[in-house]
């Protein structure tokens, strides 16, 4: 076994974390080895929550074993105090041998400070960098390299590509099972955002509620450009947020703030208040925009079996090919990545 058959293992566990739990902390997979055997592996499991390499050490039962082991960790121990300590100040005392790390910490308050922090402490460390475990985090490394957050549009349609039933109506189309999936997709999320129009008709909750969460709502964004919101009698509190270029209207709401440079000024907005993701839960006009804009990086289609009588509303037409496809309850889940808006 070499260096990258260990990493390998170590992003199988990092896989284990489901992003629904893990919310935005990454998904990180460790393993310690000592003479070529496994001792303890771990993974990170929910945010607020150890993180994998302590995992792994809890798993060991006689701690002397650790003494000379190599930890095997997907990515760089972290630096800071954060939620839970500094891994790499933890690590320092374990009497390791050496710490091999698939690839640097994007987070700048981490970032190349929890190496120095174990090479100060006489480890030998080495980084791997290789691409396959680069990938399990795609939200958080476009984040912190890119200072924007992760875009994930989301439509749902019915079997012949309608939204609703009636134009100005709200059609429910998928079942439980699905909706079970489209809230562990939320809940994964920093924000949800829709347009005006869909506040308007659908009045939605866009909360995480078919499954428990033991981190924070998702934040709610509308983006209502001529300010339509402005003599509705909505309850607004303090996780919803209205982008508006309507200055009355920003001036009068304490939850409506001005923008003026488009779609691109609100993500830069959304990133400077640490949302790391948004997922777009439509309507159709909304979607629209983000794709002509190139301002994307995901797409879900959840294609349901109801079949809508003609004049609906379309939803959209989209030709790539999906990167993956599922079922999730009545639907078929299409996963599109936007390879153009990546990384
Ligand atoms: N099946 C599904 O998955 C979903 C269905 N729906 C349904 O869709 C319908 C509403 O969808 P739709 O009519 O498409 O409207 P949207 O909800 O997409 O809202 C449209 C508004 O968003 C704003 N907007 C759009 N593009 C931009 C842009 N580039 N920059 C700034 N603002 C922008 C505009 O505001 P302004 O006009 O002020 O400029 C526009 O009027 C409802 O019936 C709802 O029930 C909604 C969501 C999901
Ligand atoms: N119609 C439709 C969806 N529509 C989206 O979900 C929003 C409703 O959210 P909430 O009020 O939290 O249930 C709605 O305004 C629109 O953005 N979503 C789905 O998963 N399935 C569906 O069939
Ligand atoms: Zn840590």
């Amino acid at each position: 076994m070499n260096d990258l058959t260990w990493m390998n293992l170590a992003a199988h566990e990092a896989a284990r974390g489901l992003p629904y739990k893990t919310f935005e902390n990454p998904r990180v997979g460790a393993v310690l080895v000592k003479k070529n055997k496994i001792i303890a592996t771990g993974y990170h499991a929910e945010f607020g929550k150890e993180h994998a390499e302590i995992n792994a050490f809890n798993h060991v039962k006689d701690k002397n074993q650790v003494l000379g082991a190599t930890l095997y960790v997907t990515l760089e121990p972290c630096a800071s105090r954060g939620k839970v300590g500094s891994c790499a100040e933890t690590i320092k005392g374990w009497g390791l041998h050496r710490v091999v790390i698939g690839k640097k910490d994007p987070n700048p308050t981490n970032n190349s400070k929890g190496i120095k922090i174990l090479k100060a402490a006489g480890l030998i460390v080495d980084v791997l960098n290789t691409t396959e475990y680069q990938l399990i985090n795609p939200a958080f490394d476009f984040f912190f390299n890119k200072q924007l957050p992760y875009v994930q549009l989301k439509l749902v349609t019915s079997q012949n590509g309608l939204v609703t039933k009636i134009v100005g109506e709200q059609t429910k189309l998928t079942d439980y099972l699905a909706d079970v999936d489209v809230h562990k997709e939320r809940a994964s999320k920093s924000a949800i955002m829709i347009g005006s129009e869909t506040m308007l008709i659908d009045h939605p909750k866009l909360t995480v509620r078919y499954i428990d969460i033991n981190h924070r709502q998702p934040m709610k964004i509308v983006i209502d450009r001529r300010g339509r919101l402005r003599d509705t009698d909505f309850n607004f509190s303090d996780n919803w947020l209205i982008y508006t270029e309507n200055i009355n209207f920003a001036n009068q709401c304490a939850y409506a703030k001005l923008v003026s440079d488009g779609l691109k000024g609100v993500l830069i907005d959304l990133a400077k208040q640490h949302i790391q993701s948004v997922m777009v839960e439509g309507g159709p006009s909304l979607i629209y925009s983000f794709l002509k804009q190139n301002l994307w990086q995901e797409m879900l289609i959840y294609t349901t079996n109801k079949i809508l009588p003609e004049g609906g509303l379309k939803g959209i037409s989209f030709n790539q090919k999906p990167q993956k496809q599922l079922y999730v309850g009545n639907a078929v889940k299409k996963i599109y990545v936007n390879n153009q808006g990546r990384v």
